[in-house]
């Protein structure tokens, strides 16, 4: 699903006005209807109900609800906030449609005509939208802080009254704090970026028809990736397939202390569909990795606390097989910085040819060493959290210089970036960045980047396209993490309960 900017979303209306074609009053109706059907799900018409009002088209949304739900019996109060002496024509329109139905309309021009809020009630925020053109002032500010303040269920719609919804807001402006937003049928790229997780709350796109044609047409950077659309990615398996159509993956991980990240990113790999795993690890993970992943092979490193890529040829294999043979290659959960392993990213990193994961120290290490960055197989996979991406990178004022600087740094090392977290974001070499819909924050708890890292592997070494791979992996990661927050609730997930909950179907 696409994101578009403010100024797309108005041509997209107008777009649907005129080749639909639909009158726009009947367009702010089928809004109205959309957020109407939403809301009856959600809250019972026995919850007293206010309704503020700006003078814009977000406010004649707000007019339009107010008559709809009026209709189903719910006990509504609409307050118009008067900031200007000037409204839309639609807002004009809908104002003496809910004056036949209803004398219950206050006007707020002072503060004294803001009313009390109480703790049982829900509030619909329809002050401002989209149009947002100036930070909140005068009796809308003092609006939306009272109902700040105020112990009320928030619905704001279409986006919360004061929030930008493509650029950066001050830090001290104003903003309605939601506890659910309704949005109209895209959802707006301000509702991904962590700093407005406040300012959005439980967010939910409703359709209103506008015109595919324009969507479809529409040139946007930034996408959210749906469950159908993910579901399309999935390769599906050939009857006659066997192991070795499935790819052979290598992951290099793990030091003393840290084994667990190796055994995690193993059996990720393994129930991510790899035909075949091995797995390098310091000298003191080896019975551990034999034990508790027997489905992959163990490939003991020489050194016997961390990685240096020189195979323990005492332990097994003569003819160790070049990293480069393998399908795909994973590197980096749990492996440390010590200079050994540097010395092995320098040696492997100019001889493999196909894309890698890599992930965690590794990371680090190429932030110490940017030099390797330009030798990076085009397309790997880069998964840093912010801290590890601002390692890489720099530091960022905003969200929105965040994205710009992940873009760009995608753009230039031609690589793919997951940057992990909330909607992580997967960004191309060709510029564009896909928004993960899936997850929770159960799944911020150590090990489960690692398990993230042993998925992108497997996908990897099963042939996916890169971005594909990318996209689908943080897709069925944070998918896993949700199954598992539904059978025994957020808190408490650990990373191994990701790994039982992968699916691939
Ligand atoms: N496209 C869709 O999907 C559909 C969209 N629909 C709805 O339309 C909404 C967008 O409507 P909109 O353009 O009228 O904007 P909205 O925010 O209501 O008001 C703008 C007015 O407020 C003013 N103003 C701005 N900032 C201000 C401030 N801080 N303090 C005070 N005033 C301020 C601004 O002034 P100006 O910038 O002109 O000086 C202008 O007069 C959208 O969110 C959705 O709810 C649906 O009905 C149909 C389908
Ligand atoms: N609030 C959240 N919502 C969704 N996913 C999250 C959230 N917090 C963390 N995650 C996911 O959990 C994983 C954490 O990875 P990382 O920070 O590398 O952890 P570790 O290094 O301990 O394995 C990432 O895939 C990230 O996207
Ligand atoms: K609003």
């Amino acid at each position: 699903m696409k994101i578009l900017n403010v100024d797309q979303i108005r041509a997209l209306d107008q777009y649907t006005i005129q080749k639909e074609p639909i009158a726009p009053l009947n367009l702010m109706e089928r809004a109205a209807l959309a957020f109407v059907d939403w809301f009856v799900d959600h809250f019972p018409n026995t919850i007293p109900t206010k309704i503020f009002c700006g003078l814009g088209n977000n406010g004649g949304d707000g007019l339009a609800i107010a008559r709809l739900l009026l209709e189903r019996e719910y006990p509504i109060e609409v307050y118009v906030v008067r900031y200007a002496p000037r409204e839309s024509d639609d807002f004009m329109h809908n104002h003496r449609r809910l004056k036949l139905v209803t004398e219950q309309i206050s006007y707020v021009e002072y503060s004294r005509d803001i009313p009390a809020i109480r703790h049982n009630e829900v509030v619909i925020d329809a002050i401002l939208g989209s149009g947002l053109s100036r930070p909140a002032e005068g009796i809308v500010k003092s609006t939306i802080e009272t109902i700040n303040r105020a112990p009320a269920t928030v619905v704001s719609v279409d986006i919360a009254s004061g929030l930008n919804a493509d650029k950066p807001n001050d830090a001290n402006d104003v903003i309605i704090e939601p506890d659910y937003t309704v949005t109209f049928q895209l959802p707006k790229l301000a509702f991904v970026l962590p700093k407005n997780g406040r300012y959005v709350g439980e967010w939910h796109v409703v359709d209103i028809n506008l015109h595919k044609r324009y969507i479809d047409q529409a040139n946007t950077p930034y996408f959210f990736t749906q469950p159908h659309e993910a579901r399309l990615l999935l390769h599906k398996r050939d009857r006659f397939a066997h192991k070795g159509t499935f790819g052979h993956a290598l992951l290099l991980v793990g030091s003393y202390g840290k084994i667990g990240a190796a055994v995690l990113s193993a059996k990720a790999c393994l129930r991510s569909g790899v035909g075949l795993l091995t797995v390098q690890v310091p000298r003191c993970g080896y019975a551990v990795l034999q034990t508790a992943v027997p489905e992959a092979m163990c490939r003991p490193d020489g050194h016997q606390n961390v990685l240096t890529g020189v195979p323990d040829h005492g332990a097994g294999e003569a003819h160790s097989p070049s990293p480069a043979d393998y399908s795909a290659i994973g590197i980096g959960p749990g492996i440390g910085k010590a200079s050994e392993t540097l010395a092995m990213l320098r040696d492997i990193i100019p001889l493999v040819t196909k894309p890698m994961v890599i992930d965690a120290d590794a990371l680090n290490l190429l932030s110490e060493n940017q030099d390797l960055l330009e030798k990076l197989p085009p397309n790997s996979i880069l998964t840093p959290h912010p801290k590890e991406f601002e390692r890489l990178t720099q530091k960022w004022d905003n969200d929105y210089q965040k994205l710009d600087i992940l873009r760009e740094f995608a753009k230039k090392h031609r690589v793919i970036v997951v940057l992990k977290g909330a909607y992580s974001a997967v960004a191309t070499p060709g510029g564009e960045v896909h928004f993960n819909s899936t997850g929770n924050p159960g799944l911020s708890t150590g090990g489960t980047g690692d398990v993230l890292t042993g998925v992108l592997t497997a996908l990897l070494a099963q042939g996916y396209d890169p971005v594909e791979a990318a996209v689908l992996g943080v897709f069925a990661h944070g998918l896993a993490g949700d199954r598992v927050a539904e059978q025994r609730g957020p808190i408490g997930m650990t990373a191994s309960d990701v790994i039982d909950a992968l699916r691939w179907d």
